[in-house]
């Protein structure tokens, strides 16, 4: 089912004038601008050390194997809000723009979404899941390091583009090195759609994998966004264009009106929790089983 953008209930003006609409910071919790991964600041140092060794290790040899023994779903069962609670616990290494715990970013996503979109329900529940997928960081997941669960997304089976974030450090990939993967298609072909690309391994797939497998009735725009939105390299720069296919071009639509809530609504203001979970309960009834396999 195809969903067709439409445009947010609330314009500029209203925004000026205070009338409740989404409004975009210019700078982020430490008074930088957003993503700059250059910035001096307290985390720039375990960021980069983040994408040092998410470059080095993210393999399509590792990509493959770990997809195949997450996709499994085999580990435990538990309802969309018992995820969330287990991921109270976790900070993102990757991230220059946020230290405070998940479920803080996620209620800020969809209520951000909520304010000016209101009748995109599927919407505001992408918002709210989007990042679950970092449960692959606790330990009845193995506690997979944070290279593998976090930090922007990239194709791996052919060349890595040169607006990577810290592009330098996949000088150290074996698979730049192998003439099988480092060309621009690699092991793909020109609009092969993305469905057919593998992603180095995160939460994204996973959690992509764990609304499709369990029956999710969440619209196709939704699984692309919760699939890809840390491919920052296609949504934001560009890049990769041409893996995709008509679909994905659709999808991408959802992807970059998504993006501006993931990453401009991360703030140090608290959502009350208690009282939006009503609502929230209420949509992951509609589009989720009780129980889930993860
Ligand atoms: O640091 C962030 C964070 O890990 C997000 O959850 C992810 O979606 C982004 O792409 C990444 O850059
Ligand atoms: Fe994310
Ligand atoms: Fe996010």
């Amino acid at each position: 089912m195809t969903i067709l953008v439409e445009q947010p209930k609330t314009g500029v003006a209203d925004e000026a004038k205070g009338n409740g609409g989404f409004v975009v910071p210019d700078t982020n919790s430490f008074g930088n601008t957003f993503r700059d991964y250059n910035a001096e600041s307290e985390r720039q140092k375990t960021v980069e050390e983040f994408y040092r060794m998410n470059h080095i290790h993210q393999t399509y040899d590792f990509v493959k194997r770990t997809r195949e023994k997450y996709g499994k779903l085999d580990r435990v069962e538990m309802s969309i809000w018992e995820c969330i609670e287990l991921l109270n616990e976790f900070v993102d290494e990757s991230d220059p723009d946020l230290d405070e715990p998940q479920i803080e970013h996620l209620l800020q996503t969809a209520e951000a979404i909520r304010k000016d979109y209101p009748n995109e329900d599927w919407l505001h529940l992408t918002g709210l899941i989007h990042d679950l997928g970092k449960v692959l960081l606790h330990r009845s997941f193995g506690e997979l390091p944070q290279w593998a669960v976090v930090g922007d997304t990239f194709p791996v089976g052919c060349a890595f583009d040169e607006c990577n974030v810290h592009h330098k450090h996949f000088k150290e990939n074996p698979d730049g090195h192998n003439p099988k993967f480092n060309t621009k298609f690699g092991v793909y072909s020109e609009g092969c759609g993305l469905n057919n690309v593998l992603m180095s391994w995160g939460h994204d797939d996973y959690m992509y994998l764990v609304a499709k497998e369990n029956k999710s009735t969440l619209p196709s725009a939704g699984l692309f966004i919760i699939r890809y939105h840390s491919f920052y390299p296609l949504h934001k720069h560009g890049a990769y264009q041409y893996l995709m296919n008509e679909e994905d071009k659709e999808n991408l639509k959802w992807l970059h009106i998504f993006n501006k809530y993931d990453l401009y609504s991360k703030s140090k203001v608290r959502i009350d929790v208690d009282k939006v979970k009503p609502y929230y309960m209420s949509l992951i009834e509609k589009y989720f089983p009780a129980k889930l396999k993860w």
